[in-house]
């Protein structure tokens, strides 16, 4: 599995796909250094009058619900039926989906338009799939990844979509299938968009032409063994982000093979 991700990498550095990103307004630098450090080709275009043109020219789609607003909800309306028209992935970031009723509301709206991959941490997945008591307080997860295996599973089946819950180990499922991906550091907490930057880079993977539990499961691998080779030279979530783009850069498919940890686990659910 570890050789899978590393071929995925090599495939994305050759592809170098061009991402469209509608996303929060808190991590959209983040996020285009590191679909730019990793090999891809960001591009942030998000008003409800150009983003039916530019989709079709991008290789995927992102779409992220951090910082909504009606019209930027407007333009993912328009968005992901012109991506999808045109053959392109996408994926969906439900950013603290449980947090609000707006939220939840266009969280389940995209979920219904059938992502390739869905990305969220526990409590997003839990609050998506209407668990009780799921609401999390903001962005951050209130709940550990394993909590959310069933619920991921019952998303995949309903959805249609590949759900990746991301924690301490991310856990990856079609509905039928699941792979644990068991790299990343406790640094990748104490900076935000994280969570953006595992979502855009599994686009970047779909992007390349990777099937959606292969573009995840490579994004999430590319980014666990980037952080924890950040994390050995960091004194602090500051110098640990800076160090993250360069180890997105100078991984090497080699190194990803090598230090990718991968498994497949039960599907759960
Ligand atoms: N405790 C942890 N140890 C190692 N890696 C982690 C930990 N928590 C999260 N990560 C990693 O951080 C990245 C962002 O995930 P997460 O924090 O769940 O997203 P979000 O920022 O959306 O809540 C993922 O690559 C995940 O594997
Ligand atoms: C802090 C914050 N507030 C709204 S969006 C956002 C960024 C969330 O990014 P991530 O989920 O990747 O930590
Ligand atoms: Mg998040």
């Amino acid at each position: 599995m570890a050789a899978q991700a590393a071929a995925a990498l090599e495939r994305l550095r050759q592809a170098a796909p061009l991402v469209h990103n509608i996303t929060n307004v808190v991590v959209a630098n983040v996020t285009a250094n590191a679909l730019l450090a990793a090999g891809a080709s960001p591009a942030m275009v998000q008003a409800a009058e150009e983003v039916a043109d530019f989709a079709p020219r991008a290789a995927a789609l992102v779409v992220n619900i951090g910082t909504l607003s009606v019209p930027q909800l407007r333009a993912m309306r328009l968005a992901v039926p012109a991506a999808r028209a045109a053959g392109r992935p996408w994926v969906l970031d439900p950013v603290a989906a449980g947090a609000t009723p707006f939220r939840l509301a266009a969280a389940r709206e995209m979920a219904a338009l059938r992502p390739d991959v869905l990305r969220g941490n526990a409590s997003e997945i839990l609050a998506l799939a209407g668990e009780d008591g799921a609401a999390s307080r903001g962005v951050d997860s209130a709940h550990p990844t394993a909590a959310a295996h069933a619920a991921a599973a019952r998303l995949a089946r309903s959805t249609g979509a590949t759900v990746a819950v991301t924690g301490a180990v991310d856990h990856v499922t079609n509905g039928e299938r699941a792979v644990a991906v068991a790299n990343g550091h406790p640094l990748l907490t104490r900076v935000t968009g994280m969570g953006c930057t595992a979502t855009a880079l599994i686009g970047a993977f779909l992007g390349a032409g990777l099937p959606p539990m292969e573009a995840a499961t490579a994004g999430l691998a590319l980014l666990g063994v980037a952080a924890e080779r950040a994390a050995a030279e960091a004194r602090g979530p500051g110098s640990f982000q800076v160090a993250l783009l360069d180890a997105l850069h100078g991984l090497r498919a080699a190194d990803l093979a090598g230090a990718a940890r991968l498994a497949p686990v039960p599907a759960g659910g």
